[in-house]
């Protein structure tokens, strides 16, 4: 999927956005790429009855700002994939979009629950019970499968990126690590025993080796030793760009970030870019094995152990021994086996081929014990999801217009070079604001 020009991305938008219409009532969060600001509109809307949410990308101070500013058109443009009729009730769409010399900015509905991390804290023991686990995984599940069956893997799967809307439900946000893959039918595909040498690094020197792979021996495993015959209709990674550049993403969440490397296939057939939040990277990811829509399993798991134990499985004291537990460690459950323990194994499968979802995708995972009863098709129908946000009143008197976003990033760019003002203390105030 070609990244179109700016402008045609505006053409497809309904509404055109300007900062001179557009006022900020508070800063929602903050990201590696960019500032997420609760805005209205002053003339359509100078109550802020319907405020919504507006990410905004600051150009001149992008630190990888070809990077940064590639996958910002990336988000724009999946968002824009995810609105007109592939709308899906648990993804974003896209409001509008506009772009400045200075900035890169784009709507999408506010989620007043705000995320699942935050939420999880404000539980008692800061976990979830088994049944708002399910009742959020068979959102999430959906969700995935809607992006999968439009060729998009997610890939960054967390807590952090679980939005919850005002009714209770979920929506998913953050999709600049997302890429597409393409489907086709090919008669060969790696078999698990050409990945198992892997499994069971021994040491950290071994580790190490596996980790080093990525940048440097990594062609070991372009072709791989044996092939199994199988006519299976699988998806394979477009290969966008050959850039190599190791970007950081330093991450809003709580877990460090992971190094991405660009390294792309000549045969243009499998990705091994290196993509995620540490404690949710999926073995096949750090052995620099390239990936499939199985990551997105993978993660699911991470997640649902989190959502019930407060902790990722595999997290250990340094980002090497997280990765060394990644790819040799079992999850330990400290209650006794069930059917949600089961999923989360099966989930956790650490060769991608016997996955839970790598034959069939979401119906594998929905088919599972844990989900029996559920009507897939009346999640949205659910009346009351089991946490309901509680309604913030937002809205403006007709007196106060909230801040000019413009202004914000002056203010934020320059603090020293100006006196102080009731802006500046505006954005004082609103930086405690912040989740
Ligand atoms: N639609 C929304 N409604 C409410 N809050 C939102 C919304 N979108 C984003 N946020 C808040 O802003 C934060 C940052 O958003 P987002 O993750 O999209 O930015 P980012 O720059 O891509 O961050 P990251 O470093 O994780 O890539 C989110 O964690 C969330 O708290």
């Amino acid at each position: 999927m070609d990244i179109p020009p700016p402008e045609q991305q505006h053409q497809s938008s309904s509404a055109r956005l300007d900062f001179d219409n557009l006022r900020a009532i508070k800063v929602l969060g903050k990201g590696a790429m960019g500032t997420v600001f609760l805005v209205h509109h002053t003339t359509a809307d100078p109550c802020a009855r319907t405020p919504y949410a507006l990410k905004v990308v600051e150009k001149s101070t992008l630190h990888t700002k070809f990077e940064a500013d590639r996958r910002a058109r990336w988000e724009i443009q999946v968002l824009t994939k995810l609105s007109g009729r592939n709308t899906h009730p648990f993804l974003p769409q896209l409001i509008s979009s506009l772009e400045t010399p200075d900035f890169l900015a784009w709507a999408v509905p506010f989620c007043s629950g705000g995320d699942l991390n935050v939420l999880r804290y404000h539980q008692n023991d800061r976990v979830f019970s088994p049944a708002v686990v399910r009742f959020y995984l068979a959102e999430i599940v959906c969700a995935l499968e809607h992006l999968h069956e439009m060729g998009i893997v997610y890939r960054d799967l967390k807590p952090e990126n679980i939005l919850v809307q005002q009714s209770g439900h979920v929506t998913l946000t953050d999709f600049d690590l997302s890429r597409t893959l393409t489907k086709r039918t090919v008669k060969t595909i790696f078999s698990s025993s050409d990945l198992h040498h892997f499994d069971q690094p021994s040491n950290a020197q071994s580790m190490s080796l596996s980790l080093d792979l990525q940048n440097k021996h990594c062609h070991r495993h372009l072709i791989p030793h044996r092939f199994h015959q199988r006519n299976l209709t699988r998806w394979f990674p477009i290969v966008h760009n050959k850039d190599k550049t190791g970007l950081k993403k330093t991450k809003s969440a709580r877990v460090s970030p992971v190094n991405r490397r660009k390294l792309s296939f000549d045969n243009g057939e499998r990705s091994n870019s290196f993509v995620g939040t540490e404690e949710y990277v999926s073995p096949e990811v750090v052995r620099g094995d390239g990936h499939e829509f199985t990551v997105d399993w993978w993660a699911l798991g991470i997640l649902t152990y989190e959502m019930l134990y407060g902790t990722t499985p595999f997290k250990g004291k340094n980002r090497k021994e997280t990765f060394r537990n990644i790819l040799s460690k079992k999850p330990e459950f400290v209650v006794k086996r069930d059917e949600l323990t089961d999923l989360i194994e099966r989930l956790l499968e650490k060769d991608p081929t016997k996955r839970l979802g790598y034959q069939r995708g979401a119906c594998e995972i929905k088919e599972h014990v844990f989900f029996k009863g559920v009507r897939w098709d009346l999640l949205t129908e659910v009346l009351r999801p089991p946490i309901i946000p509680v309604r913030e009143d937002n809205n403006l008197t007709e007196t106060a217009e909230g801040m000019d976003i413009r202004e914000y990033f002056q203010n934020l760019n320059s603090p020293a070079s100006l006196p102080p003002s009731p802006s500046s203390e505006w954005h004082r105030k609103t930086s405690l604001t912040e989740f």
